[in-house]
């Protein structure tokens, strides 16, 4: 059976769920369940602190794993990334109050607080800077108030609670992070990891693309695919009536209001936009 560890709580844990759940897996009815077994599609799932999973999966006991980048990278765990899974974004920045610092050579010999230390000791130590780093488990933005630290390192997201502490970012960006799939570093693929891989694109492409019909004048069918040139190529079929075709392909989701626009503006009608609950490619 496939062992996968997924996010128990945190902002990933929602997300990690609702992929999960898109893909055909069972869901856990409550969140204090730890294990969650799934004899239909031959999988179970551990649910675990995001920031365990990177070293569950790296010491082989676990088959895959959804976490963030930056705590894989953190860990240090001999585990890495399979899949990007397009939720979970965030960037992982250096802070402090105006006038402390405005770069990191400014970071010589300063305070630094963090939940990452793994992170920002080895980002320091590759830019040449000497700092001490004090690792804190959450609310670091507090650090610098209560005098603990100059400056903190800490995930970024909307910027609210940099704002609200009264901190400014400095430097560029330590490391942009995603939520990924991951396994152990040269683990042998297997029928049941390769299955379940395919699953989670499924659901990324699902997400992404949507199913766009619309008939349009024969003549106009190569300046139309043009505009619509699908994955492969899309399917072009006869109208009964003589001199028209009906064209399906898929399109971008984000692109699909402007490809419509384009094709009414050469003649295309009746077009029409569904969504795609589950592929394959
Ligand atoms: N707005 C955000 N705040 C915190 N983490 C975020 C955010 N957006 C994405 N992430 C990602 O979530 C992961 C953090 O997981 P973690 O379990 O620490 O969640 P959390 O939201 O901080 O919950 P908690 O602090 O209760 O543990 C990291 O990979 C981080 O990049
Ligand atoms: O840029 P923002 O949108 O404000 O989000 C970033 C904040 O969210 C996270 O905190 P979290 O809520 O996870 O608390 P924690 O610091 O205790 O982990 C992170 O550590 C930042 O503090
Ligand atoms: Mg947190």
């Amino acid at each position: 059976m496939l062992r996968i560890a997924v996010p128990n709580k945190g902002s990933l844990s929602e997300p990690a769920a609702a992929m999960l759940h898109e893909a055909g897996y069972r869901q856990r009815k409550d969140s204090r369940e730890l294990v969650l077994v799934d004899p239909e599609n031959n999988v179970e799932f551990f649910f675990l602190r995001p920031r365990d999973i990177a070293v569950y999966v790296g010491s082989g006991r676990l088959d895959l794993g959804i976490t963030g980048r930056d705590l894989l990278l953190d860990s240090g765990a001999e585990a890495e990334e399979v899949m990007q899974l397009g939720f979970g974004g965030s960037t992982f920045r250096w802070a402090t109050r105006p006038g402390t610092a405005t770069g990191l050579a400014d970071l010589e010999g300063l305070t630094i607080a963090t939940s990452y230390p793994g992170v920002v000791e080895r980002y320091l130590a590759e830019h040449g800077v000497n700092a001490a780093v004090v690792r804190l488990d959450g609310a670091v933005e507090t650090a610098i108030q209560l005098g603990v630290a100059d400056v903190i390192a800490d995930v970024v997201s909307t910027g609210t609670t940099l704002r609200n502490a009264g901190l400014e970012i400095i430097g560029e960006p330590i490391l942009e992070s995603d939520a990924v799939l991951i396994r152990r570093k040269g683990a042998d693929s297997s029928h049941a990891v390769e299955l379940f891989l395919r699953r989670m694109q499924g659901v990324l492409v699902a997400r992404r693309y949507v199913m766009m019909d619309y008939d349009i004048r024969a003549e106009q069918v190569e300046a139309a695919v043009a505009l619509t040139p699908g994955l492969e190529s899309p399917t072009v079929s006869p109208l009964h009536n003589s001199g028209w075709v009906a064209v399906r392909a898929m399109v971008p989701h984000r692109d699909a209001q402007r490809i419509m626009d384009d094709l009414y503006e050469i003649g295309a009608r009746a077009i029409l936009v569904t969504k795609i609950h589950a592929c394959r490619l």
